[in-house]
């Protein structure tokens, strides 16, 4: 098989293996998430090796419970966590990248050298990731990687055992890149070789390069999964109408207000997430009052507003498809602190309502507690608010995916077209 270490060799994809190493380590010992790490620890390598290492750390993160069960048969003990990553690195372009053994190998060995505190253990991994080469087939038979324990639990206790496992099989399969158009949609899909959504997002699959796509300079579209351009359409403000965007960067809710003709006033508490939505209104030619501030302390303008939208944060746990560092840099820790502000946040968004006015709440969550329960708990807290499950009946929406609090996707829905980001989604009025 050719798989005993070359030490004289130059190993071309070392660099970007080094780095997706160092991300690995990051999101996994570390505990940070990769959007924080990924430019520090890219910054040195040429465009070709920095895609390179993002795709393989985000791709071994996707199946990293597979990887485990691939190890653990060769592993008597569990080796130092640096250790243990270079070994689901390299069973990860084994097994699903179908990389040669060889270079595998070697690339392994040799980043284990680099280290005096690992240099120890090249040996292990030559040995180790020989074995699992031998044994690539049974890699196809795995069943689709599970979520850690402290995520599948919650999410078990939601929505049962069935359904979190459809999950983990949407998670495992990744995400096609859904686009907004800023104008006719149908028209874009076709120019693109995309496909148009009942729900009218243009879905793009295997695409390298998405500044590259026809349009971009031109601001024609802009990047937002199905699901995330949903509260927009159920919100479907009047011309005119004037409309708070209320956690608004990067800003695709704010775009498609705007360009629905609302009066938009885009509010966010980071300056330079801000920053984005400045950049994202120039580039796709649309207007939008832009305020940086704490939501909690915003005060409004002379009128109050017509409608709000409020993308509250959260979790993320919709996310998971496009994010699967996630559930691993995370243990659930910060979630009670996100909830108290969503509720913080819902409270300040009715006080900046006229009274026939609309609140449009969501999350891209897959908690109850950032759903169905910060809606009980609000129509508790507020007499005469009420849930307006009508507006959530808008095209694409399946019926069976509204309960009596409101509209709730998962990244299990629509297998065969590829999934949606998991999203909560409601409409609030006052009778
Ligand atoms: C889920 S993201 C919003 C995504 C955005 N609506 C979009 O469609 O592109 C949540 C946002 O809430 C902002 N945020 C967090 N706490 C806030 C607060 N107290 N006031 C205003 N914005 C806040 C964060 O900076 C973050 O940009």
């Amino acid at each position: 098989m050719g798989t005993r270490p070359d030490k004289t060799a130059k190993d071309p994809a070392l660099d970007a293996r080094r780095a997706a190493l160092a991300l690995l380590d990051a999101v996994l010992i570390e505990k940070r998430q990769l959007s924080e790490v990924l430019a520090a620890k890219t910054e040195r390598l040429d465009p070709g090796d920095r895609a390179r290492a993002q795709r393989l750390a985000v791709g071994c993160l996707r199946v990293l419970d597979r990887c485990d069960r691939m190890l653990g048969p060769h592993l008597a003990k569990l080796p130092a966590p640096h250790v243990m990553n270079a070994l689901r690195l390299g069973v990860f372009e084994l097994c699903e990248t179908g990389e040669a053994a060889h270079g595998v190998v070697n690339s392994s060995v040799a980043l284990m050298r680099e280290r005096p505190k690992s240099s120890h253990f090249s040996g292990l991994v030559n040995a180790v990731l020989r074995k699992v080469a031998e044994s690539r087939d049974k890699w196809a038979g795995l069943p689709a990687p599970m979520l850690p324990k402290w995520l599948r639990k919650v999410l078990v206790a939601d929505f049962g055992k069935a359904s979190v496992a459809l999950m983990e099989a949407a998670h495992a399969k990744g995400a096609p890149l859904d686009l907004s158009a800023r104008g006719d949609a149908a028209l874009l899909a076709e120019r693109l070789g995309g496909t148009l959504l009942a729900t009218g997002s243009v879905r793009l699959h295997d695409v390298a390069q998405v500044t590259a796509l026809e349009g971009f300079e031109a601001g024609e579209w802009w990047v937002q999964d199905a699901a995330a351009a949903l509260p927009a359409k159920i919100l479907a403000p009047a011309k005119g109408a004037r409309v708070l965007d209320m956690c608004a960067a990067p800003g695709g809710k704010t775009l498609q207000l705007a360009a629905m003709g609302a009066q938009v006033t885009s509010l966010d508490i980071s300056e330079g997430r801000m920053a984005r939505v400045r950049e994202n209104l120039a580039r796709v030619k649309l207007p939008a009052k832009v305020v940086v501030c704490d939501a909690l302390e915003y005060d409004g303008e002379a009128e109050k507003f017509d409608a709000i939208l409020l993308d509250a944060p959260c979790t993320a746990t919709g996310t998971i498809r496009r994010h699967p560092d996630l559930p691993h840099a995370k243990d659930g820790e910060d979630f009670p602190g996100l909830f108290e502000l969503q509720e913080h946040l819902i409270d300040r968004a009715l006080g900046l309502l006229k009274p026939e006015g609309r609140l449009v709440f969501c999350t891209c969550s897959l908690l109850i507690d950032e759903g169905e329960e910060q809606v009980r708990d609000a129509l508790a807290r507020h007499a005469g608010l009420r849930v307006d499950l009508e507006a959530l009946e808008v095209a694409g929406v399946d019926p069976a995916w509204i309960g009596p609090e409101g509209l709730r996707t998962r990244p299990d829905y629509w297998p065969d077209l590829g999934g949606l980001d998991g999203f909560f989604i409601t409409v609030l009025r006052r009778d």
